[in-house]
């Protein structure tokens, strides 16, 4: 659905040659929920307005929803985009029509005629929730409702591409969850595919099949979601990871207050993913090797692709003991990391 190989844009400033992204190789398949994060600057926005034809790349090939961007005429770059649609972090909606005419507005540049533009406007509120709210002007709405007026016209001309910029950037927390339900509602019933760019990794993990992170305008890391929350390669990761467990701070403060406490023993980092974080592990560990075991720290996070957790333990036992209880544990297929002794 989505190649980019070898894909670099750079601008020509007063200080110099600004290289926003550089050297990025990618695909996204059809139906995928594909979230890139990054921290500001690292070429997020130049990468979502390459893949909407905005900008076009320096170098590199850019294919999205079966064009190559860059050998399009105008006339066909137009064509193309009413399939790549985009919603955006501040709605960008015309405040003087009302819900119905923000949304008709794609349909009318199209050239659908009026009849059939009704009919499509009904459905389309209908799939985001908004009914009874046809006749409202944005002034008069929530963000939440706002951003589902983006979105239903953003869908307006039954896109192949959803390209969401920082779309739940400006909501609170309570009505990110639920434009994000939405937003992953309409890929199963779709089968959409949609990129979303962000710097909250609790987007990635409520609704992301796959992520790619940035930094200085390189795809550093990518993967399923899963896979590089449980084994993150990279520090930029491990720190958007933080974000959600704040596992290694608290982790910190545990093993400075033990190392003053001058007890013996280990500490040890679990890393479950999927169904191993229902098996009871601990019970089974403390009935197996008979050691004093206290949980210092723990948490799940759950992702649309299955849960992951982390559990720090200390242990006291000698390094025999230690490393045949390892053995135990990766042969139930959970990680283990010795993180202080
Ligand atoms: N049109 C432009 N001309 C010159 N430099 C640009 C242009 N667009 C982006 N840049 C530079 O490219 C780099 C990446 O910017 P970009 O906006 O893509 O990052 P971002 O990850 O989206 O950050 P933010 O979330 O803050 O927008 C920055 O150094 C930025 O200043």
């Amino acid at each position: 659905m989505i190649t980019l190989r070898n894909v670099s844009k750079r601008f020509e400033t007063r200080h110099g040659i600004v290289t926003a992204v550089d050297d990025v190789t990618l695909h996204i398949e059809a139906g995928q929920i594909f979230g890139i994060i990054g921290y500001s600057g690292a070429g997020k926005s130049t990468l979502i307005r390459l893949l909407n034809g905005l900008e076009l790349p320096s170098e590199g090939y850019l294919e999205v929803a079966g064009h190559e961007l860059p050998k399009l005429t105008t006339a066909q770059m137009r064509t193309a985009r009413r399939k790549i649609s985009m919603v955006f972090q501040h709605f960008n909606l015309l405040w003087s029509r009302t819900v119905e005419e923000n949304i008709s507005l794609p349909l009318e540049v199209a050239g659908v005629p009026a009849s059939e533009r009704q009919q499509r406007v009904q459905e389309l509120i209908e799939l985001v929730g908004l009914n009874g709210r046809e006749q409202a002007y944005p002034s008069q709405l929530s963000g939440g409702q706002k951003q589902r007026v983006g979105i239903a016209r953003a869908l307006a001309n039954n896109p192949d591409v959803l390209l969401c910029d920082e779309a739940t950037s400006a909501l609170d927390p309570k009505t990110t969850n639920s434009i994000l339900e939405l937003l992953s509602d309409i890929n199963r019933r779709l089968g959409l595919t949609i990129v979303l760019i962000t710097h909250e990794m609790n987007v990635v993990r409520q609704i992301c099949h796959r992520v790619a992170v940035m930094e200085a305008g390189r795809i550093v890391e990518s993967g399923p979601v899963l896979e590089v929350f449980a084994h993150p390669k990279q520090e930029i990761t491990r720190s958007f990871i933080r974000q959600l467990t704040g596992a290694e701070d608290t982790a910190d403060q545990v093993i400075a207050h033990l190392r003053k406490a001058n007890l013996p023993g280990v500490i040890i980092k679990l890393t479950f993913i999927g169904n191993q974080s229902e098996q009871p592990l601990i019970a089974t560990l403390i009935q197996r090797y008979q050691l004093p075991i206290s949980i210092l720290h723990g948490s799940i996070n759950y992702t649309s692709e299955g849960a992951f957790g982390l559990l720090f333990l200390h242990v006291q036992g000698s390094p025999e003991q230690i490393l045949e209880m390892r053995t135990f544990i990766e042969s139930q297929d959970v990680d283990m990391e010795v993180i202080s002794s």
